[in-house]
């Protein structure tokens, strides 16, 4: 899968969140975005996922060297997102059943097999609604990094997860993401720490701003 970014800008109103992005994602590697509260690091994220479109340049997607349009990308992508949010009305397997209607296991995994990794054989019939913030974050996590797509996408990963959950996390990666495109939207090291590249918000903010003081200088 490969995502390539060209002058790549959005804005709300009138209000530029980042512009002249020029950057490619490539499998299978691992990539951070990274950015304080509110600077669009997930604005950016909905940009590569297809469900938001540029205000300015343009983004495009590949995988196995062929284009796909971007009404298409959802189908290649898994996603862990605080804004995503499961369906508080199903028990744990009825969520998982449901989740894998629309994707593939990944080889070898099945709704047994992610329970037995979720370590929530005891919980597999409470109703979402019942369960703690952190457990919530752990199926997310699991349904995401459990799905057969060439891209993975983690906003905020780590979110509710005590120290055991970081680690649980951190093997998660390890067992799962080495062969996709990773993208991780994150402002704590611990969970982005493995990624390859990084892309910091706070470089694409204002650049034309910069330049047309630049030009207005030297008159
Ligand atoms: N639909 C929208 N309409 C107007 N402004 C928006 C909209 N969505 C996001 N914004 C603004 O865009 C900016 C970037 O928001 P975004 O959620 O992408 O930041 P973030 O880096 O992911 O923040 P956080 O780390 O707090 O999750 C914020 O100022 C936000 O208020």
């Amino acid at each position: 899968m490969q995502i390539i970014l060209e002058n790549l800008g959005r804005r709300f109103n009138r209000d530029w969140i980042f512009r002249n992005i020029n950057y490619t994602f490539s499998s299978p590697h691992s990539y951070a975005i990274l950015g304080i509260n509110g600077s669009g690091k997930s604005t950016l994220l909905q940009i590569l996922n297809g469900s938001l479109s540029p205000s300015a340049g343009s983004v495009c997607f590949f995988y196995q060297q062929k284009k796909v349009e971007v009404e298409q990308v959802y189908q290649h992508v898994s996603l862990a997102a605080p804004y995503l949010e499961l369906i508080e009305e199903f028990s744990l397997s009825e969520m998982i059943d449901f989740h894998f209607q629309f994707k593939t296991y990944l080889s070898g995994l099945d709704r047994h097999k992610i329970i037995e990794l979720l370590q929530m054989e005891s919980s597999k019939n409470k109703l979402i609604r019942y369960f703690s913030s952190g457990m919530k974050q752990r199926v997310k996590l699991a349904l995401a990094f459990c799905a057969d797509t060439p891209l993975l996408m983690l906003d905020e990963p780590t979110a509710n997860l005590d120290t055991q959950g970081i680690d649980w996390y951190l093997q998660l990666v390890e067992k799962f993401a080495a062969s996709r495109l990773t993208i991780i939207c994150s402002n704590q090291e611990h969970e982005y720490s493995f990624c390859r590249d990084q892309l910091n918000i706070l470089d694409y903010k204002k650049k034309s701003d910069t330049v047309f003081t630049t030009i207005k200088s030297a008159f």
